[in-house]
């Protein structure tokens, strides 16, 4: 699936954001690998509940840093974050899925050498990490899962980061584009268990819904707003993992301002996106 939404004339140029899921990028074996990076050993359950060596009860922490008071979530301890985002060095699996990210940007680009990064602290200071986990379990207070956007070049505080690019448009030609990759991990996730992860079209409040599944990986710009949601009560005490990646995809120095894309295939235009050339 491949689908644009939030259809808009930015700068005299028509401008759609993109939503783009993929089955069977990430193997079982990649799948349950990362997923064994939000536990502490061998013998953890995930299916159980989250690893109490490696996730706290806490707010929901969105891109600013946000700890919202009472609204308890799982979320990994700074320990456990540390380890994920380490690049001294980057765990294996974790490296195994930037490759495979840039394989599938390479794909999605015929011709044009886009580069996959990751978020720096350039752009967003240290306190906001390239990657991070969410465990929503039935049980939780569904006020914890808020509309957010995770990042947007056209909001940044003040940084190397601003000082280089200023401050722009996602998706602007030539840009590098704000993406986050959002990958779903349980083993099992059956569709009566719920758990979607929603995405609002804000011209028209039309809300996209993706449904996990084991390995699906969802590519989104991060300025979509975009929101949790618990599983339901189907489902038991199973959290429905998840891991994100924030990345920029930088389009080819010097070369033709393209901005670049996250699927090949044509999409399917939702709400808003729908609009082009209406008057
Ligand atoms: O797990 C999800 O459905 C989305 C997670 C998310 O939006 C985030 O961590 O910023
Ligand atoms: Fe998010």
């Amino acid at each position: 699936m491949h689908v644009e939404l939030d259809g808009a004339i930015i700068n005299g140029r028509w401008d759609c954001s993109t939503v783009a899921v993929y089955d069977g990028v990430i193997d079982d074996d990649l799948r349950s690998r990362l997923l064994g990076l939000l536990g502490s050993a061998a013998g953890w359950q995930p299916d159980a509940g989250p690893d109490v060596l490696c996730w706290e009860r806490e707010g929901f922490r969105d891109v600013l840093g946000d700890k919202s008071e009472g609204a308890l979530s799982w979320g990994l301890t700074d320990d456990a974050l540390g380890r994920l985002c380490s690049q001294s060095p980057t765990p294996g699996p974790v490296l195994e899925l930037q490759s495979r990210l840039q394989l599938l940007i390479d794909a999605a680009n015929p011709g044009v050498a886009c580069t996959v990064c990751r978020m720096p602290p350039a752009a967003l200071g240290d306190e906001v990490p390239p990657l991070a986990a969410n465990a929503p379990t039935a049980a939780e207070d569904r006020a914890a899962f808020n509309w957010h956007i995770d990042a947007d070049p056209m909001l940044l505080p003040p940084s190397p980061w601003t000082d280089y690019y200023s401050r722009y448009p996602n998706r602007d030609p030539g840009r590098p584009r704000f993406v986050t990759a959002l990958l779903y991990l349980p083993a099992e996730w059956r569709a009566e268990w719920g758990a979607p992860t929603r995405f609002l079209d804000t011209p028209t409040a039309r809300v996209l819904e993706t449904t996990p599944s084991p390995g699906r990986l969802i590519l989104m710009d991060q300025d979509i707003t975009h929101s949790v949601t618990a599983p339901n009560a189907l489902a038991g005490d199973r959290p429905r993992y998840s891991l994100v990646l924030k990345l920029v995809v930088h389009p080819p120095d010097g070369g033709p301002l393209i901005t670049p894309r996250l699927a090949r295939s044509e999409a399917v235009l939702f709400g808003s996106a729908a609009r082009k050339g209406e008057p």
